[in-house]
């Protein structure tokens, strides 16, 4: 699992580092990283390094100063280097020197947009994890110049550090080169971030518990249930699944299936679609009603059964099974307009609810607004539940307040369907015996690749994530070391 740590904490662990470490060090190791990443990238999309131009934006903080000091590397490297400075009389006076005196320019503001549209790469040192707000509009106006590959020194400019929110002008870099910790806008917004490229400062030890976690494929891979010689179908954890209408089957089918093919233990389906996931799914032991379903280890509960009174009985039962319950779409709208459904669940049954923002703004009466993190976080307190908060990147939060992010791997998932194969991914690792709270961010995790992989550079459907579990699965196991 990898930490994830917000600017203040960040801040305050370079803070102890700093107090004992020589003045300059760690900005210069932290430059060095951006220069070597810088070089590479010029190899990669210019052909060489030497000889090639680099443009510096650079801010009022030390930010601009790990810009100004990888320009005077990049020089070591026969690179020319220029750097436009947006503050003049508070770009970091070490770094100004280094970089002068190994024989870069500095050029005037004014000249700045020639000296981009000259660029083989620029580097975005205008501002870090003192960021406030979208980039002012003089160095919105620089950067809406650039054409070449950008650099980002920590995080893009304009694009919020702890939030990944953007709320104006902001750089979308084609690589970030960050020190010391991952930083929200990281997950967040990996889209502005492009590649992600970590530089290690010696941070470690001062940053203390991460204010969100990423899993890795390892972590995926050792959570995942696999079969034992003394298991059986039932001992694996059975999962119920509780979906689809006469009107809607799809749901039923979809969910019912995801559950199939994660794991191999058995699939319970109870509701109005029988026939339809009996037929396409001969192994689902499907039954017309969840009254008369048989035990299983956890219940999924929700896609296409309607928000009547129908469906509110059947999410009501399940709550009472004394077994965690995965509360998807209509479920969700159900808790919304009666609340009181939740008192027929016994405060030790794990509940996981995954709603999508439409069905969060329902369920709080908030829409999750630009900070995602912390709407989630008070939902899942709110709800004493796990919550999985969907969107471009998802969200996976407990009551305790831990909070695990899924980074999106491209657009591919938002397909009509595709949460009801998350529902049935995530109803079976619950009937494995994960806590919820990994369960949803493995199911997450095997979710975003399946549809990745389904996907291959052109939309996918549902049916195609579905059909891509399995390998998402042999994916995240091959990447264990
Ligand atoms: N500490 C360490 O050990 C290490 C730190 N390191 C590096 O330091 C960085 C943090 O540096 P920092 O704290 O000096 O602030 P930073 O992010 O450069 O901002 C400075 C100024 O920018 C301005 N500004 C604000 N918002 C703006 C906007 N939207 N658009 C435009 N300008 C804006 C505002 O100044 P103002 O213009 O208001 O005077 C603000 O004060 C960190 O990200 C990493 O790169 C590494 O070297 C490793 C070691
Ligand atoms: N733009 C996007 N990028 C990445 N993932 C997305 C995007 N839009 C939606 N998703 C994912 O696709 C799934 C859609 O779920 P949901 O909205 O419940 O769809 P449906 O009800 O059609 O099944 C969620 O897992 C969500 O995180
Ligand atoms: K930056």
């Amino acid at each position: 699992m990898r930490g994830i740590w917000t600017t203040d904490h960040v801040r305050q662990a370079e803070d102890r580092l700093l107090a004992v470490t020589p003045e300059g060090a760690l900005m210069r190791r932290a430059a060095h990283g951006v220069a070597v990443h810088a070089a590479r990238m010029l190899a990669e999309h210019a052909g060489s390094v030497s000889g090639r131009r680099v443009v510096l934006l650079v801010g009022a903080g030390n930010n601009g100063g790990d810009a100004l000091w990888a320009g005077a590397f990049l020089r070591k490297r026969g690179v020319g280097v220029a750097a436009v400075l947006l503050k003049p009389e508070k770009a970091h006076p070490q770094g100004l020197a280094a970089l002068c005196r190994a024989g870069g320019r500095v050029v005037p503001l004014a000249d700045g947009p020639q000296w981009i549209e000259n660029a083989d790469l620029v580097v975005d040192g205008i501002v870090g994890i003192s960021a406030k707000g979208p980039l002012r509009p003089d160095a919105a106006e620089l950067v809406e110049r650039v054409t070449a590959p950008v650099l980002a020194v920590d995080l893009p400019s304009g694009v919020e550090p702890d939030t990944g929110a953007v709320d104006g002008a902001a750089v979308a870099a084609t690589a970030t080169v960050t020190f010391g910790a991952l930083k929200p806008v990281h997950v967040l917004n990996p889209e502005r971030c492009g590649e992600v490229v970590f530089v290690d400062i010696g941070l470690g030890d001062e940053l203390g518990e991460p204010d969100l976690r990423r899993l890795d494929a390892a972590d995926v891979a050792a959570a995942w249930p696999m079969p034992g010689p003394s298991d059986n179908k039932y001992s694996q954890g059975v999962t119920g699944v509780a979906a689809g209408s006469a009107a809607y089957p799809g749901a039923a089918v979809l969910a019912a299936a995801a559950a199939v093919r994660a794991t191999s233990g058995m699939v319970r389906y109870a509701g109005h679609a029988a026939d339809v996931v009996r037929w396409h799914w001969p192994e689902v032991v499907a039954t017309g009603s969840i009254f008369d379903a048989g035990r299983v280890q956890a219940w999924v509960v929700g896609p296409g059964i309607g928000t009547g009174s129908a469906g509110r009985d059947v999410l009501v039962h399940a709550l009472g099974q004394g077994v965690p319950v995965c509360a998807d779409a209509d479920a969700i709208t159900i808790i919304a307009e009666r609340p009181e459904v939740l008192d027929a669940r016994d405060p030790d049954t794990p509940l996981l609810l995954t709603p999508h923002d439409g069905e969060f703004e329902r369920l709080t009466g908030k829409a999750p607004g630009p900070d995602r993190v912390a709407a989630v976080r008070e939902a899942a307190r709110r709800f004493d539940a796990v919550v999985l908060l969907k969107g471009h990147s998802t969200l996976v939060a407990d009551p305790a307040g831990r909070v695990l992010v899924n980074k999106a791997r491209g657009s591919w998932l938002a397909t009509a369907g595709s949460g009801d194969v998350l529902s049935g991914l995530t109803g079976a690792l619950l009937a494995s015996g994960l806590e919820p709270w990994l369960a949803a961010g493995v199911a997450a995790d095997i979710h975003a690749r399946a549809g990745e992989l389904a996907a291959r550079g052109v939309p996918a459907s549902a049916s195609g994530v579905l059909a891509a579990i399995p390998d998402a699965v042999r994916q995240a196991r091959s990447l264990a070391p």
